[in-house]
């Protein structure tokens, strides 16, 4: 396994404050890496740096060893880079199975006529009820997207992203504006994704114990900086991460 995305000194300035201050990482084939830090850190910043949604005014991105630096949100999707966002992105109106389905669809590049292949649909759906299945909503494959609960909504958005078989998934905050019993049940999602050990996940996420339970590597941002990165148990250790970030546990 080899690095899959690397940023080399990324930075971004929004007139006189840097965001993101020179950041370099390097993320691994098939690894959980969690980013942290206060609210502002730059976390959010700095995803879109690596999604496109941003150009920095400094420093490289690479993703399989390409400079996609200057390329265009679409293009790095193609490329293998899949975003989810804290909004969920699903269309109301249709069932869970037709917004994974449409999803299945613009992989494949096969679209509904009356000429085309049936048995090319068939394996599409089939594929779109598995994507269903790992994100434990295969019982509301039926079910409007509209009626969904918020946590089910976004369990639907991972599946979408999922479809999509792109190697890296930047999650952001997955867990947000969840209810308290809606949490395990993402974490429980994001778990056997990573249990079958064929995407690399780059996870943002204030939840310091999900964080802790699901993350391989944890970088540390503090105003736009990178302050630490390393093994889960090294970051608990950290003093200044402690004393920046964790309020000294
Ligand atoms: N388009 C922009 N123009 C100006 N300033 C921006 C812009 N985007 C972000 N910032 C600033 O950059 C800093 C980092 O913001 P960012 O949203 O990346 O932080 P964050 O770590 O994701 O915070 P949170 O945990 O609250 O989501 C903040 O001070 C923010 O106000």
């Amino acid at each position: 396994m080899g690095t899959i995305l690397e940023t080399k000194q990324l930075t971004v300035r929004f007139g006189d404050h840097v965001a993101v201050d020179h950041v370099s990482i390097q993320i691994e084939e098939h690894e959980v890496k969690s980013i942290i830090g206060p609210n502002g850190a730059g976390k959010t910043t700095f995803f879109n740096l690596l999604s496109g949604q941003l150009k920095p005014t400094h420093g490289h991105v690479f993703f399989k060893g390409e400079n996609i630096t200057n390329l265009p949100p679409a293009l790095r999707t193609r490329k293998g880079i899949g975003r989810s966002f804290q909004i969920t992105n699903v269309f109301p109106q249709l069932t869970c199975f037709e917004n994974v389905r449409l999803a299945v669809q613009s992989k494949s590049r096969v679209y509904f006529n009356c000429f085309s292949n049936a048995k090319r649909f068939k394996e599409i759906e089939e594929k779109a009820y598995e994507w269903l299945e790992l994100v434990l909503l295969d019982n509301k494959a039926d079910e409007l997207a509209v009626h969904l609960a918020h946590g089910e909504k976004r369990k639907l958005e991972i599946a979408m992203l999922l479809a999509l078989e792109t190697d890296l998934l930047l999650l952001d905050e997955p867990t947000a504006g969840m209810s308290l019993e809606e949490v395990p049940k993402i974490l429980e999602v994001i778990q056997k994704i990573k249990e079958q050990r064929n995407r690399t996940i780059l996870l943002i996420e204030h939840k310091i114990d999900m964080v802790l339970d699901l993350s391989d590597t944890i970088m540390v941002l503090f105003n736009g900086r990178l302050l630490a990165d390393g093994k889960p148990k090294e970051i608990i250790k950290n003093e200044q991460v402690q004393s920046a970030y964790l309020g000294g546990i």
